[in-house]
């Protein structure tokens, strides 16, 4: 089946920083891709190039098929981005932001697919409420209330559950779940790594802005040598895999070493 999100040569810069190196990657409809590396790895950079939000100084990105370069509008009309820190417009309700949202993307049916976003999310009865008297767990819910009222292809989500409750985690999981056996191609990047091993079919981890292991957890480990790298955890997976290719790579910096 043809890849929801095909990334080919990706490259961000700032100034002589080279934030984001040459990543390549697809992802398929249902699949969930989890994003993760140390801070500072370019992870933020990479979604927001993804998204259409920061032009990529290198590189292309296609979005269920159109070129986000060459055809943005096309392409951002099959995605969502959901950020970890969602800004709202002060003086509109929480209705009126998916109004809002549903103009945006021409959504015709919003008002029923908004009640049950909204119940989905837990935010029934707030309605009426503006962002500032939301809570900041109720932030994040909202934001994903308008990210998936127009039903995107790929929905990009950088720490998806940032300030939510255990409950609120909970839900939010299955929410995701559900819109990945819906068809929809996931890509999280989060530092909660019993998240994305529990979440993601594949796991793409970067350091210093290069990919330095793409592949499904168990894929993972079996490219490590060593009778302990079977067993394993994730975490334990990412602090050799990260500490190893810090040893091994080039500063993230254009600057040449001395
Ligand atoms: N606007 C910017 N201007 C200059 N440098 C930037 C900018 N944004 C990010 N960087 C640099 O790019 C690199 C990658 O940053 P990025 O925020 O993408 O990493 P990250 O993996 O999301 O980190 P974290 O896990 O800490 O959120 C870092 O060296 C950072 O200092």
């Amino acid at each position: 089946m043809d890849s929801v999100l095909r990334v080919e040569g990706l490259e961000k810069l700032y100034g002589d920083v080279k934030a984001v190196r040459g990543l390549s990657f697809d992802v398929a409809p249902g699949e969930v891709l989890g994003l993760v590396g140390p801070n500072g790895a370019g992870k933020t950079s990479t979604l927001r190039c993804l998204a259409g939000i920061l032009p990529p100084s290198a590189g292309s990105v296609h979005v269920a098929g159109h070129d986000l370069g060459r055809t943005p509008v096309q392409a951002k009309r099959e995605l969502a981005f959901l950020p970890d820190e969602p800004r709202f417009f002060e003086y509109l309700t929480v209705w009126e932001h998916l109004n809002f949202t549903a103009r945006l993307y021409g959504v015709e049916d919003w008002e029923a697919r908004g009640r049950a976003l909204l119940e989905e999310m837990e935010l029934s009865g707030k309605e009426k409420s503006l962002p500032g008297e939301l809570s900041r767990g109720m932030k994040q819910k909202l934001s994903i209330a308008c990210g998936f009222l127009h039903s995107p292809k790929l929905i990009l989500l950088d720490e998806p559950l940032t300030g939510l409750d255990p409950i609120g985690i909970r839900r939010m999981k299955a929410s995701l779940r559900r819109r990945a056996e819906e068809g929809a191609a996931l890509v999280l990047s989060s530092h909660l790594l019993p998240l994305v091993e529990e979440l993601c079919h594949r796991l793409l981890v970067i350091a210093g802005g290069r990919a330095v292991a793409l592949g499904s957890l168990a894929e993972i480990r079996a490219r490590l040598s060593g009778p302990e790298a079977e067993a394993a955890s994730l975490e334990e997976l990412f602090v050799r895999i990260t500490s190893a290719s810090e040893d091994a790579a080039p500063p993230a910096t254009g600057t040449r070493p001395p």
